[in-house]
């Protein structure tokens, strides 16, 4: 069957349905002519601004791509940015969220590397720096579209990608989309990274790229630019700082704020609320939220991954009715792909992220933005609620505040023309599942342990926040916090010195510092720490749930004669114990049989350990050493001797001391031979660790690079790309993988090994040993 698409008289089509263009011949030395007379006669007169993309003296390669990407009205940044930038200014632009900045300075960079003729040939022309990969590969997304007519190549440069890979593809780049760290990284050791002729440097969410985060890095990559180039910064909350303008070498900026005059800062079309929500009940709350917008797609934005990873795991096992995704920085490349693109594409969802994606990121349909822990400023609050209401569309935020910071907050964003109102949740849609969590936490000691971190992370962020009208750390219930995720009591808190927020964020595993000098905010923590610290506090801290669930049975069961039937944790005996309730078959079963320590089978836990080999192990006791004679006869190691010969033998104060030097000398040598082999194992791992980290530095998956247009450029994807996965640039936060309990290192393998009753000797029996070794195994079967 034809396709419809190629039915007689109809026209072709792409994958959405919409109408294929055929491309037109460009014929690029008439183009360039027309283009640079024309943008000659361009005037920037405010009163004869362009409204349509095909109003400006645009190439044809430019205009065509437009064309392709459905692009045909300006916005109002790009109509007012992209003239002046054409005509080589400087531009200083700040627009609200979701107004179209990428274009505005993609299409002028195109136009550049256009009129100057760039190929391969002539190096990099352009460098556009975002502050995070997802973002760095969402600008490389937009200029494949509309730069697939074009002919100079384009590049992604972002960590954690295969340095080598990138290394080699940069000489051929002559527009570079990357992350300031790994761009300064490739800068110091890509000897073709070769930055002499380069045009226009681009800076998007420029305020984010300037601040102390980002300081070294950009100032070392600004120091190795040619000054003679145009320069663009873009952003939602962008400043005129002169200090950066100096930077940055700007010369003459048009500073274009077109929103500047608006009376608010936000998109008209978002409407905005927040409620109290007193950090104990913040979780509670949530939830109840999520509940009651099934039918949406909606951000929540949580402070740290750790709580990104806590509230989603809960919330996960809990099924609210809603797929539920997480994002935070250093996720596997591939799930973040899978995440990003599910949810681009989900009609209701729910990503719960930390603020990797609270800068730029164009998820299409939005409905609600969820700030559930509050956002460190003003600024930071005007990107998150930007996700939503982009372009023209609707969109809602809501933002929890406990009552400690509802002052301080609403005061900061009154400051920067934000309207908000305050609304109250509805009681009877209020649901509570502590209960269920503090379960989970009980059951699932990896739970307990993610909120364990979860908590203190919160913590240390409300810490080191430079703002202290709004976080006061000692004011908040902290134990509270902790109970509603499942913890008996706030854990110990303990806090590095530092100096700013974004550069920890940025130093992803550097920690968190204290940003008031440490002394107020330390002692009250002291205080509170004194004040909670409970037994169950200590029991909870414990890592080995099994140990716990015993104490933690002996803390909460009754012991008097009152009514059972109230309770749900049974008593466990403990050994010398009368199991007379076991016997009448009214108390917990207790199996005696397992070895010296009755096991008490009161939970279903406990039943479950009963099948498990491994686990009754513990039950068991010690074990015993036998040895056997030369008759084939069992003795236990220490055997008792006859009393006549043991006196024979000498006053037992000189045996005493003799064997107790006998055995000193083994324990002595036992630990010379210990000694040695720890230090040949450390010896071994910090080998293959040094391998490891010299493979990781060149062997890592590959980069995106693409040029753009060419012979064979079409419709869907004309660019000979590596797709790869986008990944937040500086990781705000620590990843789980290498917090997690540490598992024990695996015991030496033994010579001999055990296997259904016959020992096997590794390699044939020579000594009168293995020969007993084997005769042992034997009896035994
Ligand atoms: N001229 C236009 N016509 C139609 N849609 C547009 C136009 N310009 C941009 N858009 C669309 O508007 C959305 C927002 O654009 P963009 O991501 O560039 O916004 P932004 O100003 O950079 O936002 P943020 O401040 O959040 O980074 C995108 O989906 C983009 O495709």
């Amino acid at each position: 069957m034809v396709p419809p698409s190629q039915q007689r008289g109809k026209k072709p089509q792409n994958a959405k349905g919409q109408r294929k263009l055929k491309a037109p011949a460009f014929r690029d030395d008439e183009d360039l002519e027309n283009v640079k007379e024309a943008l000659q006669g361009l005037e920037l007169d405010p009163n004869t601004r362009p409204s349509k993309f095909s109003d400006l003296p645009l190439s044809q390669r430019t205009a065509f791509g437009l064309q392709q990407s459905h692009f045909k009205d300006l916005t109002d940044i790009q109509s007012r940015s992209i003239p002046a930038a054409l005509k080589g200014k400087d531009i200083l632009g700040a627009a609200k969220t979701g107004s179209g900045k990428t274009l505005a300075f993609l299409v002028p960079v195109l136009e550049l590397l256009f009129r100057e003729q760039w190929s391969k040939q002539d190096g990099l022309g352009a460098l556009i720096i975002s502050p995070t990969r997802e973002l760095a590969a969402q600008i490389f997304e937009v200029l494949r579209k509309i730069g697939r007519n074009h002919l100079p190549s384009a590049g992604l440069i972002e960590g954690g990608m295969n340095f080598k890979e990138e290394a080699e593809r940069i000489p051929f780049m002559n527009i570079i989309i990357g992350t300031p760290g790994r761009l300064l990284q490739h800068m110091d050791r890509t000897p073709g990274f070769s930055v002499g002729n380069l045009q226009v440097l681009v800076l998007d969410e420029a305020d984010r790229i300037l601040d102390m985060g980002f300081q070294k890095e950009v100032d070392a990559l600004v120091d190795h630019l040619p000054t003679a180039r145009q320069t663009m910064l873009f952003s939602a909350t962008q400043t005129k700082k002169v200090s950066d303008l100096a930077r940055l070498s700007l010369k003459e900026p048009e500073y274009i704020a077109v929103h500047q005059e608006a009376t608010e800062a936000t998109p008209k079309q978002l409407k905005q609320y927040y409620f109290l929500a007193p950090l104990p009940t913040k979780i509670d709350m949530l939830w109840s939220f999520i509940k009651a917008n099934l039918k949406s797609k909606m951000i929540v934005f949580l402070s740290s991954s750790k709580q990104v990873r806590f509230v989603y795991e809960c919330f996960r096992r809990l099924k609210p009715g809603i797929p539920l995704v997480s994002l935070y920085g250093r996720k596997g490349q591939e799930a973040r792909l899978k995440i990003t693109e599910g949810f681009a594409a989900a009609k209701y969802s729910c990503l719960i992220a930390t603020d990797v994606v609270a800068r730029g990121i164009d998820f299409p349909s939005v409905n609600w933005v969820v700030q559930a822990d509050c956002p460190e400023d003003a600024d930071t609050y005007i990107h998150r609620v930007g996700r939503t209401a982009r372009y023209e569309n609707e969109g809602q935020a809501v933002l929890f505040l406990d009552p400690v910071e509802e002052e301080g907050m609403l005061n900061r964003l009154e400051q920067k023309r934000i309207p908000i109102r305050k609304v109250t949740p509805k009681a009877d849609k209020e649901k509570s599942i502590k209960d269920q969590i503090q379960e989970l936490c009980f059951k699932e000691p990896d739970l307990k342990y993610t909120a364990q971190k979860a908590f203190t992370y919160y913590a240390q962020s409300v810490n080191h926040m430079k703002d202290k009208d709004v976080f006061q750390l000692d004011k908040l219930d902290l134990d509270g916090f902790a109970m509603s995720m499942g913890l008996p009591g706030a854990p110990h808190l303990q806090f590095q010195k530092g100096s700013d927020v974004k550069k920890i964020k940025n130093a992803p595993r550097a920690g968190m510092s204290d940003e008031s000098g440490g002394e107020s905010g330390e002692d009250a923590l002291q205080r509170k720490k004194a004040q909670s610290k409970s037994k169950y506090d200590r029991l909870f801290e414990r890592q080995n749930q099994d140990v716990l669930s015993s104490h933690y049975g002996n803390v909460v069961a009754h012991t008097g004669d009152d009514d059972e039937d109230f309770l749900t944790v049974k008593r466990v005996l403990n050994p010398n114990e009368s199991d007379s309730e076991g016997k009448d078959g009214n108390g917990p079963t207790i199996l005696k049989h397992l070895g010296p320590q009755p096991y008490v089978v009161d939970s279903k836990r406990r039943e479950k350990a009963l099948k498990s080999k491994k686990k009754l192990l513990k039950f068991k006791g010690n074990s015993t050493k036998t040895y056997f004679d030369e008759d084939g006869i069992a003795h236990p190691v220490y055997e008792l001797q006859d009393e006549e010969d043991f006196e024979k033998e000498g006053p037992v104060d000189k045996k005493i001391e003799k064997f107790m030097e006998g055995e000193a000398a083994k324990v002595r040598q036992g630990d010379v031979e210990d000694k040695a082999l720890s230090k040949e194992k450390r010896k071994e791992k910090k080998l293959k660790r040094k391998q490891r980290e010299a493979e990781e530095r060149e062997d890592i998956p590959a980069s995106k690079s693409a040029v753009l247009g060419g012979d064979d450029a079409g419709e869907e994807d004309p660019l000979a790309l590596m797709r790869s996965l986008p990944v937040a640039a500086e990781d705000y936060v620590v990843d789980s993988e290498e917090e997690r309990p540490r598992k024990k290192p695996k015991k030496q393998k033994k010579e001999k090994r055990k296997s259904k009753g016959v020992i096997q000797l590794a390699h044939d029996p020579e000594t009168l040993e293995d020969l007993e070794a084997v005769a042992v195994g034997l009896l035994g079967q």
